[in-house]
């Protein structure tokens, strides 16, 4: 097992989070009130996300959520997907969010001045609003100035849709008790961050010689399964992975189960709750080797639907030692901005 001295490793982020997270809950609504006002103003009814890698995934999150819960046309877009397909007929009443922890990412910038162009309403939500394009000449910015970009993009844009919401009278009830939840995050994510770590040494010790593990899951957590269980296991783990929908296990994936083929369960405590645990009763029952993160074990309350915000924690920690225990700094790179792409 690898010996590394955590408060160096920059892929944790975890020791600041609570902070971090408490100080721009209390500016959020402040931030995004000014974006609220165009919405009315310009009369729009179309959103776009708009990010890479990471951020990319808060993105779908968003579209997630607004989806489920407004009338509102919204699509998410990693970034030369939409330098390449964005809407053509969009204007002053499409509201194109930019999504970027750096603001400087190629095709955001790209992205954002080709919007602009077209006299699209542009937002950035990024770590600062100077030094970087993208806080520098998007018409709306939400800075959140904290490493913990996963979330505060989330906390920006759950706010955003919410008062969206709210402002056309749409799903009210779950609007409020997720904004008053959110409220609740910090504490809640400062427990994970505190009491999850040994559980994730002892999880991931067993698990030393696996090359990756596919991420099975539903409803809201698909894209942080995308985010852990690809980008990070990648980027950060140089170890292989994929995401599966719960519900999409029986058409394909089953035919690999069997012993040593480790899945990693997302467990929702939603109405797909029922589908992703009869693929993980499969896995067991045909002796697949089963990981299970259960939102049910981690919501401490909260709403079913900020279980993205919650599970990124446990999974925090359980990919930094599954990268340890495989003798891995996640730290590492060989490519990304070592090599030209
Ligand atoms: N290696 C990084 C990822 O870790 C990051 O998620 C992504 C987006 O970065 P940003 O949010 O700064 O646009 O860029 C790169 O791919």
């Amino acid at each position: 097992m690898l010996r590394l001295n955590k408060e160096e490793v920059h892929f944790l982020v975890t020791a600041d989070m609570k902070k971090e997270v408490a100080d721009f809950l209390e500016v959020v609504d402040a931030k995004t009130a000014p974006i609220l006002e165009c919405i009315k103003e310009n009369r729009v009814e179309r959103i776009c996300f708009i990010g890479c890698g990471s951020s990319s995934a808060a993105g779908s999150t968003a579209k997630y959520l607004a989806d489920k819960y407004t009338t509102l046309a919204v699509n998410a877009y990693t970034g030369w997907e939409f330098i390449d397909s964005m809407p053509v007929c969009g204007n002053k009443n499409m509201l194109a969010v930019f999504i970027s922890q750096s603001g400087t990412t190629e095709e955001i910038v790209e992205g954002l001045r080709k919007a602009k162009k077209q006299g699209i309403m542009t937002v950035g939500v990024c770590d600062q609003r100077e030094d970087n394009p993208l806080g520098m000449e998007a018409d709306y910015v939400v800075d959140y100035h904290a490493e913990a970009m996963w979330e505060c993009q989330l906390a920006a844009l759950y706010t955003l849709i919410a008062r969206i919401a709210l402002e056309r009278g749409e799903s009210t009830e779950v609007m409020e008790k997720i904004l008053s939840d959110m409220k609740l995050l910090p504490e809640v994510l400062g427990y994970h961050i505190e009491h999850f770590e040994e559980k994730a040494l002892e999880m991931t010790k067993p698990l030393r010689n696996l090359k990756g593990f596919y991420t099975v899951s539903a409803s809201s957590m698909v894209p942080l399964a995308y985010k852990e269980g690809v980008i990070t296991g990648m980027e950060f783990l140089w170890s292989h992975g994929a995401v599966i929908q719960a519900g999409e296990f029986r058409h394909g994936p089953l035919e690999i189960v069997e012993s040593g083929v480790p899945f990693l369960f997302l467990l929702p405590t939603d109405s797909s709750r029922a589908i992703t645990q009869r693929a993980l009763q499969f896995v067991e029952r045909w002796k697949g080797t089963a990981i299970v993160l259960d939102y049910a074990d981690f919501a401490m309350g909260l709403h079913a639907d900020l279980a993205p915000f919650v599970m990124f924690v446990p999974l925090e920690w359980f990919c930094y030692y599954f990268s340890v225990v495989r003798d891995h700094n996640p730290d590492d790179r060989r490519y990304y901005g070592v090599v030209e792409y």
